[in-house]
């Protein structure tokens, strides 16, 4: 079908001002952080009402239409991409906090709305919603559902996962299901939410979510400690968790330091460590301090911490945040391959030392950035490519040794995509984290949502 045909199905349900064709919109819509594939879709569909998505969804189904979800298009493995002539439904317009209630401590939301302005609504209640990180600013809860998305307090607080009491979803067929209706317990079979978590919008679309709010954290201190070699991360980690509930444990080497120091932000001290740590604990009282104090002494005298800085104030402590939170960004300029990898705690350090071998010998003239979340076991292993490298040959050379790393995560039950998602970008990979069976299990379930193959197709599965 043409790209005229294909918004012409549409035009009559949205009219021309929510069925987008113009070249700048497709661009903006097509595409996600990852930057791989070109956007090409037909039309850029904005719904404003539920009756609205499923009758996108019955027209797609009705004209054999691909369909794209798309929220705040940040994800980084081509979830959200549509790069084949598909229409895209954006929820930009469906992006409204629809009820709160104090007792159920739970807010009930439209999927455009933006994970920061999630966060900001449940401090206006005295509350917390905790799944953050650096995108929190134009993410959409709908994406986060979509990937599950984790970020930097998954230590405490766990996944997008733990947070989503009820689902509403307009699922491949066009039927409007209520899941597990705001319910904290409920048993009564199979929990469909926990499918369309992570699913990628290939079995359908979120078009409501009930997210539990938490009681917000008080007293915050951020730690930034240097450390001398890799096991000593885990050791210091280990330390710190005996005695305190962190609300996170993040890690990156001296080489994301680097690009996120020459990006403007301020050295912590002075000592050079080849990685730093960064961890989060409430200071409830002045024992909670001086306890945190005591374990840092006893880490510098085992001589697993050659450095280290706690947070005076609010202002030092988002100061010290950003040596991790914008490391992402400081490396994005050297269109960095990405693994988003992720083993148990306790095997991390064998895993890290096998897969930094395999890098280190395929990669000799390339820089490899290892930061992540290790208090969780999840590694974000980024490849920079060389200036004066064509991006296909780059590319080209990162799929081929991609083939070990995963190897080296399957010998140790690892995950090939902790947080990002399968998207596109990891496709090709995911038999080293899923047996064939299940595989099979994944395509039985989505023919049942999705007979005709119109949701999301070529992301997750082929
Ligand atoms: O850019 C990356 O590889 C990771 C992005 C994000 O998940 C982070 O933890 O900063
Ligand atoms: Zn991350």
């Amino acid at each position: 079908m043409s790209q005229t045909a294909v918004a012409d199905l549409f035009r009559p349900l949205l009219g021309d001002n929510r069925c987008l064709t113009d070249a700048d919109s497709c661009q903006r819509y097509g595409v996600d952080w990852t930057k791989v594939w070109a956007p090409a879709p037909a039309v850029v569909l904005l719904p404003e009402t539920v009756e609205e998505v499923q009758q996108i969804v019955r027209l797609a189904n009705e004209h054999h239409v691909a369909l794209v979800p798309s929220g705040g298009r940040t994800g980084l493995s081509a979830g959200a991409v549509a790069a084949s002539g598909e229409a895209v439904v954006a929820f930009d317009r469906m992006n409204k906090v629809l009820a709160f209630d104090p007792y159920d401590r739970a807010v009930t939301v439209q999927p455009g709305v933006v994970t920061q302005q999630l966060q900001e609504y449940a401090e206006q209640q005295g509350l917390f919603y905790p799944v953050d990180f650096a995108s929190a600013g134009s993410s959409q809860i709908g994406g986060n559902i979509g990937t599950n998305a984790g970020g930097i307090k998954v230590i405490r607080y766990g996944m997008t996962r733990d947070w989503i009491t009820g689902l509403r979803v307009v699922t491949g067929k066009g039927d409007l299901l209520e899941l597990n209706k705001g319910l904290i317990k409920n048993a009564t079979g199979y929990d469909f939410r926990h499918l369309f978590i992570g699913s990628e919008g290939t079995l359908g679309f979120v078009v409501e979510a009930t997210v539990k709010l938490a009681r917000q954290p008080k007293d915050l201190a951020v730690l930034v400690l240097g450390v001398p070699g890799f096991s000593e991360v885990m050791n210091v980690l280990h330390a710190f968790q005996q005695q305190i509930d962190l609300t996170a444990f993040e890690f990156f080497s001296d080489k994301a330091m680097r690009h996120v120091l020459a990006h403007g932000v301020p050295r912590p001290f002075d000592t050079e460590a080849p990685f730093y740590c960064l961890l989060e604990f409430e200071q409830l009282s002045e024992a909670a301090g001086d306890q945190a104090m005591a374990v840092f002494e006893h880490c510098v005298e085992q001589g697993w911490v050659v450095d280290g800085v706690m947070s005076q104030s609010l202002t030092q402590l988002e100061q010290l945040w950003q040596l991790r939170e914008r490391i992402s960004e400081s490396i994005a300029p050297h269109t960095p391959y990405k693994n988003d990898i992720s083993v148990m705690v306790s095997k991390v350090p064998a895993f890290v030392q096998e897969v930094d071998g395999v890098v280190q010998r395929e990669y000799p003239d390339f820089e490899i950035v290892w930061f992540g979340h290790i208090g969780d076991g999840n590694m974000h292993l980024n490849i920079l490519k060389p200036a004066d490298l064509p991006k296909e040959e780059f590319f080209s050379r990162c799929n081929n040794v991609s083939k070990w790393v995963f190897e080296i995560v399957q010998q140790y039950n690892g995950s090939i995509s902790a947080e990002h998602g399968v998207g596109m970008t990891k496709k090709p990979y995911l038999q080293y984290s899923r047996s064939p069976e299940e595989i099979g299990y994944m395509r039985a379930v989505k023919a049942l949502f999705d007979p005709n193959g119109i949701m999301n197709p070529g992301k997750l599965l082929d």
